[in-house]
């Protein structure tokens, strides 16, 4: 459920009045994301989506976000178009929140994804990461390596009755990716939240990224790697080949992954394991019994993790041209 922020008729009018935009026939909240307050707007010239930012995204980062969408919408990367008020800013206030409009996307996420997905989605990121490189504002990713420790201190005394081993198993990861993170990649633009629930297709045509409130400047291979681990998993939480395979032969359709970058592929993908798994504990330990929210399961990351430490190289995971076994 995400409407943490309940709006009235009237102060919608209000609001809306500022913007170039048709007349208002219907609006409903939006149940998906956990994040923010949606809204989906239905006026006279188009459908748009009305965000309302909720406490954990700061103000101070909207222009980064909202300026990025604009940015990349512009250089045709199919992803929201912010809409400017009539005095030109992209950011307003609506219930005592900031809020912004953008552009409705058109399709459905893939809840099941196919390597034919995971093509798609691969060479979508490249052209991103592409036509991220002459954006104007950079923001530091407030969730890498250096976060990690501070966000497991957070969890770990609650965390310990979850699982046993838990502690030591954490401890000995954060100690080899404090001492083995790459440093000298290539580095830029990355979304760094790219999972199936914020990417569109509309049959099986990639019609929309959305959902770029963690974007930020970093290595453009963590990006490779967050997916890697949210795209090229089955149910059954094996690691698919033909998935990853299509991931990386997708993303070289538009760029070419540097030797440096393949090679630290493996433990890119550990960190962004670990990423994933961190905020959920929190998340899960935070959100009491029976709120509104579904609570994502941290432990599935924590296997994915336990996946990649078995992986030397690029070649062990068997997607790679030199590497390559399967089919
Ligand atoms: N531009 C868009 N076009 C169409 N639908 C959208 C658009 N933006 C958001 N939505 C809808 O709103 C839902 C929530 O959006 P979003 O993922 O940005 O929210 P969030 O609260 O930041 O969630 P989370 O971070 O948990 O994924 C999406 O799943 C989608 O259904
Ligand atoms: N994609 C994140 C949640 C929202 O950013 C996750 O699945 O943990």
């Amino acid at each position: 459920m995400a409407v943490y922020t309940d709006i009235t008729e009237a102060e919608l009018a209000a609001f809306l009045a500022d913007y170039p935009v048709g007349r208002m026939h219907a609006y409903k909240g939006i149940a998906e994301g956990v994040e923010n307050s949606n809204f989906l707007l239905h006026l006279d010239d188009a459908s748009y989506i009305l965000t309302l930012y909720e406490k954990r995204v700061a103000r101070e980062d909207l222009p980064f976000f909202l300026g990025l969408m604009e940015h990349l919408a512009e250089k045709g990367l199919s992803c929201p178009l912010p809409i400017h008020r009539n005095d030109g800013a992209l950011i307003g206030e609506l219930a005592g929140r900031p809020a912004a409009v953008i552009s409705f996307l058109e399709g459905m996420w893939p809840r099941d994804p196919a390597p034919r997905h995971c093509y798609a989605v691969g060479a979508e990121m490249a052209a991103m990461h592409r036509a991220g490189a002459d954006f104007g504002l950079t923001r530091a990713n407030a969730l890498s390596l250096a976060d990690w420790r501070p966000l497991w201190n957070a969890s770990r005394d609650d965390a310990r009755t979850l699982r046993p081993g838990l502690g030591d198993d954490i401890k000995g990861e954060l100690a080899f990716l404090e001492a083995n993170w790459p440093r000298d990649l290539p580095s830029g633009v990355i979304h760094a939240d790219l999972f199936p629930d914020n990417v569109f297709f509309l049959d099986d045509r990639l019609s929309g990224l959305i959902d770029f409130y963690f974007a930020c400047n970093d290595l453009l291979a963590y990006d490779v790697a967050v997916c890697l681990n949210a795209w090229c998993f089955s149910r059954d939480g094996a690691f698919d080949r033909a998935s990853g395979r299509a991931l990386l032969e997708g993303y070289e359709s538009e760029r070419t992954l540097t030797a440096g970058e393949r090679a630290a592929l493996p433990t890119l993908a550990r960190g962004a394991a670990l990423r994933f798994f961190l905020t959920r504990l929190y998340d899960w330990l935070a959100t009491p019994e029976g709120a509104f929210v579904v609570k994502k399961d941290p432990f599935e990351y924590l296997r994915r993790l336990h996946f990649h430490r078995t992986v030397g190289t690029i070649a062990d995971y068997g997607i790679d041209d030199e590497g390559d076994e399967a089919s």
